[in-house]
């Protein structure tokens, strides 16, 4: 479990807040979809996580003291000249790996890239998808509780892709916590159990993804200020679960006399909501919607 409490952070010189108070908490066994435009903040978040810079102001609290953070990093780090094989090694040594279990880890990550047809070749010479994959088995061959993938499968080919995201589950299902960015948007909603979206360093929503894949339908309202008054009294009466969203709500509903009421409040309003969308939506109308149509 890691918890993230009113965190805030400024690059030294800059005017604005890169993360405003990111309230977060992770559990064991998540995959976390980070989505968010560029300049979002997902970077700078991942950079607080791995320990490489510091709050400016809030609080990071790990379950555990001795909590270790793998990283995949959005730029490529690795070294050119040596080989695939040899940057495996190396950071099997830094990593401080051994015996059986460094033979068995360095295993895992060859076979999950899918890098045994080039261990020899220097890195340098590889085509970019084939690096993105090296760098890739580097974060994943570090041993820790929670990995963080930052665009981890740019460039990266499909059927090496599908590869890269099992190894993401098989993480997850043994028990990891994983923060994942991306601008596909389908590889979040294969991968993913929970959805964030950043805008402007701050959180505009955090959902489980089972609110995607439902078989029911669902109302999606978005209001151009704030709810008006009586909507939340009026989804209490009816007994309706609401997921709150960005001055509005994502609701499940049953019957049809459920939606009838709702879209008679609706209707009877002065100022009508930005959005109604009635169905199943996708991550990506959901997304676009919330952060207001940028991807
Ligand atoms: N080294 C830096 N110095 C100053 N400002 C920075 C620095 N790195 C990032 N920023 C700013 O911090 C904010 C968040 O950037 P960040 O890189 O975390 O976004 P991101 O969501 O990862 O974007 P992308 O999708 O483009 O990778 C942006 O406004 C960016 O301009």
């Amino acid at each position: 479990m890691l918890k993230l409490s009113a965190v805030c952070y400024r690059y030294p010189g800059a005017d604005i807040d890169a993360l405003a108070g990111i309230d977060l908490l992770l559990q064991a066994g998540d995959i976390v979809g980070l989505l968010g435009a560029n300049g979002a903040g997902k970077t700078t978040l991942f950079s607080l996580l791995s320990g490489l810079t510091q709050p400016v102001s809030g609080q990071l609290i790990w379950q555990q003291a001795d909590m270790r953070v793998g990283l995949v990093p959005q730029h490529l780090a690795f070294y050119s000249q040596l080989s695939i094989i040899e940057n495996l090694t190396f950071f099997a040594d830094i990593y401080q790996l051994q015996g059986r279990q460094r033979q068995q880890q360095l295993q895992t990550v060859i076979d999950a890239c899918n890098l045994n047809a080039r261990l020899k070749q220097r890195a340098a010479t590889l085509s970019g998808g084939w690096q993105r994959r090296l760098n890739f088995a580097i974060g994943i061959l570090q041993p820790a509780e929670v990995y963080l993938f930052d665009e981890a499968t740019v460039g990266v080919d499909a059927q090496s892709r599908q590869q890269l995201l099992t190894a993401v589950k098989q993480l997850a299902a043994a028990g990891k916590t994983l923060l994942y960015t991306s601008h596909y948007l389908q590889e979040i909603e294969q991968i993913a159990s929970r959805i964030l979206v950043m805008q402007q360093g701050k959180l505009l929503l955090d959902v489980p993804l089972s609110q995607f894949g439902s078989e029911s339908w669902q109302l999606m309202v978005q209001w151009p200020q704030q709810e008006p008054s009586g909507w939340l009294e009026l989804l209490a009466n009816l007994a309706l679960t609401a997921q709150p969203i960005a001055r509005g709500s994502i609701i499940d509903l049953s019957s049809a006399d459920q939606w009838q009421s709702l879209n008679q409040f609706i209707t009877a309003q002065p100022v009508q909501p930005d959005l109604i969308r009635y169905g199943k939506p996708s991550l990506e109308q959901l997304y676009l919607h919330v952060t207001g149509g940028q991807l």
